[in-house]
């Protein structure tokens, strides 16, 4: 049995169908958002939603990007908690390596001495693109990047992203968020307090950016909803259940 980390088991580009992708996507050029004013949504000060912001070429993409890059050297492996304890998901760091038993940056992972590999430019570019769109938000230049994959039993605690550089995070600079596949149940709030958080579903190809005064905002994915992954993403890249997750920040 092939394990998850492959993303796209057995998928051959023969076994592609004919799919049908949403037609207000296909008319946009290259490098256009699909995000139009009613699909931003201001969460809080400091959090922003852009719904339906990656193209689903891009998305489509974004999958065969990780799927590669996932499969290699630096790719995913099930990261453990500093107490043995596994995280529900699989992971790979891009840029620099974050380590979870330390909860610190570094440039190899300490299990297997292999180099983050480098973040591509057209991922780079994608994130750069979803924080143009919004002008309360500094422009950043990712140099890190975490690669999340959920299957359907997939969930993260509420945590803080507070391992980047100091100046990073007293800037408040934005991270970037992508979510790809299926959709997660997203937790976020101003404690650890799951009974106190906001829920919020972020689905396929949405992106999330948080900064300023919700830099250092707790938040968490509670469950991944099965079988939401759009059709015709599945069908192009034969994605295997589950979510995909890149978190773009300048360390
Ligand atoms: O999967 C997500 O949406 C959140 C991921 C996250 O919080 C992290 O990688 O720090
Ligand atoms: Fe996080």
């Amino acid at each position: 049995m092939s394990q998850p980390f492959d993303l796209c088991p057995g998928h051959h580009e023969s076994m592609k169908a004919k799919t049908t992708m949403p037609e207000g996507h296909k008319k946009r050029k290259a490098g256009e958002s699909s995000t139009d004013a009613a699909s931003v949504q201001h969460l809080r000060p400091g959090m922003v939603l852009l719904k339906g912001f990656v193209k689903p070429e891009d998305q489509i993409k974004i999958v065969r990007m990780c799927r590669q890059l996932g499969s290699g050297p630096g790719g995913f492996y099930r990261p453990s908690h500093k107490n043995g304890a596994k995280l529900n998901l699989w992971m790979m760091s891009l840029g620099k390596n974050w380590d979870s038993t330390t909860r610190s940056y570094g440039p190899t992972r300490p299990f297997d001495g292999v180099q983050a590999p480098a973040i591509l430019e057209a991922l780079k570019t994608m994130a750069q693109a979803a924080n143009a769109t919004v002008s309360e938000f500094p422009q950043i230049n990712p140099d890190i990047c975490i690669v999340n994959y959920y299957t359907n039993s997939g969930k993260l605690g509420l945590h803080q992203d507070k391992d980047e550089s100091k100046g990073s995070i007293d800037q408040g600079l934005p991270f970037i968020s992508i979510s790809i596949g299926d959709t997660a149940e997203f937790l976020f709030g101003v404690t650890r307090d799951r009974d106190k958080a906001t829920k919020v579903n972020l689905e396929s190809g949405d992106v999330l950016i948080l900064g300023g005064e919700s830099r250092l905002l707790f938040h968490g994915v509670s469950h991944v909803k099965t079988n939401t992954t759009p059709t015709w993403l599945k069908e192009e890249t034969g994605l295997r259940p589950g979510r995909l997750n890149l978190t773009f920040r300048q360390y």
